[in-house]
């Protein structure tokens, strides 16, 4: 998959393809039935499969920190969909100056001019360009003008719901690992560089490896049990908590790792954490000791659900 990082860097070579537009957070398997239906069309028209999408998401732009929770980073992101066979990822720095511009620039100078798109695939609520005035019935009139097709997304469900990653963080913010899976596809991962955390972890038998969750609102809190992956192919079981640390007045939403019979450095490395279920919420306690406590029924917890896993 080749990444086009800002509208710059489109290249004359690029003009020609099929194309959906979207956040895609989370790539679940809603998205992923519309990338497949896209690569299909690609092959059909001979053209390369391109997905636009944005970074920081526009409701990042637009809402700051009451934007809803990020399911997955841009590095993330293009993990999922480099495995769904996108040939072009077109990702848009989505500024002010960008979300300004009005919806019928939005379609001549990129989607026609630079782009030159053939074939358009979006959901039929999907709004763009300032004021959010650009919307399907206005792409279809253009298709027609400029010579390319609008199709709208096929809704996917699971049960009776309709995937989307709305759903999914409803479901994570529930503690519902399962049910968010099933709607993803794939397990629900949180990324990010181990850093130095206040070091009091070890002084109860509890190490931790902190990682920094930049600024982006999780959707999840509480104490997971988790399965560490570092450098592609080494995977370690844990128990971790993602919160504020009210025991030891923290001030950052931090996710903390304890991982079982593991005594090597992590500090610097960058790691991928499964949630795999929720043991219980997070909650102060009156001393480190009564956590401690707390944190050796956790991992006994996550232990157990481990070895029944595997047998
Ligand atoms: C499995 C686990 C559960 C935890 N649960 C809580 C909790 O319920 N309340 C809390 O204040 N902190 C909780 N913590 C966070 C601890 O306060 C924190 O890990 C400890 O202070 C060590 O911090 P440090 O790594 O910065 O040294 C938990 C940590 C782990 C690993
Ligand atoms: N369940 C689904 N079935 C079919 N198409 C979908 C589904 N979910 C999303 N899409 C389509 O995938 C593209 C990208 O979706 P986008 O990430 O913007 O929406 P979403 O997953 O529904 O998220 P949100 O819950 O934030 O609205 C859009 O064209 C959208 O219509």
């Amino acid at each position: 998959m080749e990444l086009i990082r800002g509208i710059h860097n489109i290249l004359p070579s690029h003009h020609g393809c099929v194309l959906t537009i979207g956040n895609f957070d989370g790539v679940h398997r809603g998205h992923a039935q519309v990338i497949s239906s896209l690569v299909s069309k690609a092959h059909h028209f001979q053209l390369p499969a391109m997905l636009m999408t944005f970074e920081p998401q526009p409701q990042e732009r637009f809402r700051g920190t009451d934007a809803p929770a990020r399911l997955s980073l841009l590095r993330d992101k293009i993990r999922l969909l480099d495995e769904l066979k996108i040939d072009q990822l077109l990702c848009i720095n989505f500024t002010e100056a960008f979300a300004n511009q009005p919806a019928e620039a939005f379609i001549e100078e990129l989607l026609v001019k630079k782009l030159g798109v053939k074939y358009l695939v979006v959901g039929d609520d999907f709004c763009f360009g300032k004021g959010r005035l650009g919307n399907f019935d206005m792409l279809v009139a253009a298709g027609k003008e400029f010579g390319f097709t609008v199709v709208s997304t096929q809704s996917f469900v699971v049960g009776s719901l309709r995937v989307s990653s709305t759903a999914v963080r409803e479901q994570l913010a529930l503690g519902h690992l399962e049910q968010a899976r099933r709607l993803l596809g794939h397990p629900f991962i949180l990324s990010g560089k181990v850093a130095h955390g206040q070091k009091l972890g070890r002084t109860i038998g509890f190490p931790t490896a902190n990682i920094a969750l930049k600024r982006h609102v999780v959707p999840v809190r509480g104490v997971f049990a988790v399965r560490l992956y570092w450098d592609g192919s080494d995977i370690y079981d844990g128990v971790a908590n993602v919160g504020f640390r009210p025991t030891v007045n923290g001030q950052t939403c931090r996710l903390e790792v304890h991982l079982f019979d593991f005594s090597g450095d992590l500090y610097g490395k960058r790691v991928e954490v499964e949630l795999v279920a929720k043991i219980r919420d997070e909650q102060p306690f009156e001393s480190l000791d009564a956590l401690k406590k707390q944190i050796l029924n956790d991992a006994n917890e996550a232990r157990a659900l481990f070895s029944n896993d595997a047998s």
